[in-house]
């Protein structure tokens, strides 16, 4: 007997990060030869950049070299996800500096790398969230085209309204509360303020997790707490928890789910922040890594998007096989002892773009349903 082909796909479905994977969108970095360092970046990567950045610097150069690098090991991604039989979409090309602008600022256009950011995928319908970096409100629309079709197949497709992402726009109290002052660092001169906007609904994809008919969402300012009312109201028959200040705004390096009662935790501390039925899951922890990081001197290139646990950012084939970097033998060893097929995937520069291997997926089509995962 023949192996049996995939089915045709049946458009969106997706409600977890680990059942069996059909389709998935990976994102592309061409021309990815910059970051604008405007205020909007500033303040959505202050963690990690802070330290590395000087006053009023915005154009950020990143060799051509590593360009094509990065690009090498996404294709390399691309292939083996479709050698493990997932259907595999790619967005639009994006084009070389290419700017955007509103009436109330300007900045370059950020590539569609990681495409798990501006959307997420909530069952059978497509959700696009609300950027926090004015770089990437247009990013989208190179992944437009499959959610064209997804929606002719019968997908559902929303939008939370669009922010402005003027002058005072984003929220900074994660930052105030850990009496973290990035006023001087996220100055904001050239951009106009809009009359009495005040704070927005601004939220990326990346923080949920989605659970069956559960979903986690990283909730820490008030742009976030808009949005998650939002979804709420959107979604009456999903259950929500808030995931109160558990990381400036991703988590998708800090808890990744890997079957339901197992997950990977960046470290014990985490537990508290999860719903109480998730705190009793068995967590994998990072182990220290053996392979030096990248030295990007010759560059004169040095500042990481990511923290070093971008690693545990793994993308689930199914509930037994995991994508994992192969520049972390560590981890794969430890997967491997639990009984997982490991699919080590080369990804050199997961520091410089912001993103692993899970951030550059959108995963559209599962096989899981609304399950209830944390139920006693
Ligand atoms: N979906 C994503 N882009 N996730 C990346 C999260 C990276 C996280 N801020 C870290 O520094 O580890």
């Amino acid at each position: 007997m023949t192996q049996p082909q995939l089915a045709a796909p049946a458009g969106v479905h997706s409600f977890d990060d680990f059942t069996p994977l059909r389709e998935v969108v990976v994102g592309r970095a061409d021309h990815y030869t910059a970051h604008d360092a405007d205020p909007t970046w500033r303040l959505f990567y202050f963690e990690n950049v802070a330290p590395h950045l000087a006053a009023g610097q915005r154009q950020l150069s990143i060799p051509q070299q590593i360009v094509d690098e990065l690009n090498e090991d996404v294709t390399g991604f691309a292939d083996a996800l479709a050698g493990c039989g997932v259907r595999v979409l790619r967005p639009s090309a994006p084009g070389k500096d290419v700017q955007v602008s509103s009436p109330w600022w300007s900045s370059s256009a950020t590539p569609p790398l990681n495409v798990r950011d501006n959307t997420v995928i909530l069952g059978k319908t497509i959700v696009e969230t609300a950027p926090h970096i004015r770089g990437r409100v247009f990013e989208n629309d190179h992944l437009k085209a499959h959610f064209t079709r997804y929606f002719e197949q019968g997908a559902n497709w929303l939008s939370m309204p669009r922010p402005a992402l003027a002058a005072g726009s984003l929220d900074t109290a994660y930052f105030d509360r850990e009496g973290i002052d990035v006023t001087a660092a996220t100055a904001d001169e050239t951009a106009v303020p809009v009359d009495g906007l005040g704070l927005e609904m601004v939220f990326d994809g990346a923080q949920c997790v989605r659970l069956g008919r559960d979903v986690l969402v990283n909730v820490s300012n008030h742009n976030h707490e808009l949005a998650y009312r939002w979804l709420e109201r959107n979604f009456p028959d999903l259950r929500w928890h808030r995931l109160p200040g558990i990381a400036d705004n991703h988590v998708d390096s800090i808890v990744v789910p890997l079957r339901p009662g197992l997950m990977l935790l960046r470290s014990p501390h985490y537990r508290q922040f999860l719903p109480e039925p998730m705190r009793g899951w068995e967590a994998i922890y990072p182990p220290p890594s053996s392979v030096p990081e990248q030295d990007y001197d010759e560059f004169g290139f040095v500042i990481p998007t990511a923290s070093r646990y971008i690693d545990i950012n793994v993308l689930s084939v199914d509930e037994n096989t995991v994508v994992v970097n192969s520049l972390y033998p560590e981890l794969i060893a430890l997967l491997e002892q639990r009984g997982f097929t490991v699919v080590p995937v080369r990804h050199r520069h997961r520091r410089l773009f912001g993103g692993g291997h899970h951030c550059f997926t959108l995963d559209t089509v599962r096989d899981g349903g609304p399950e209830d995962y944390l139920a006693a």
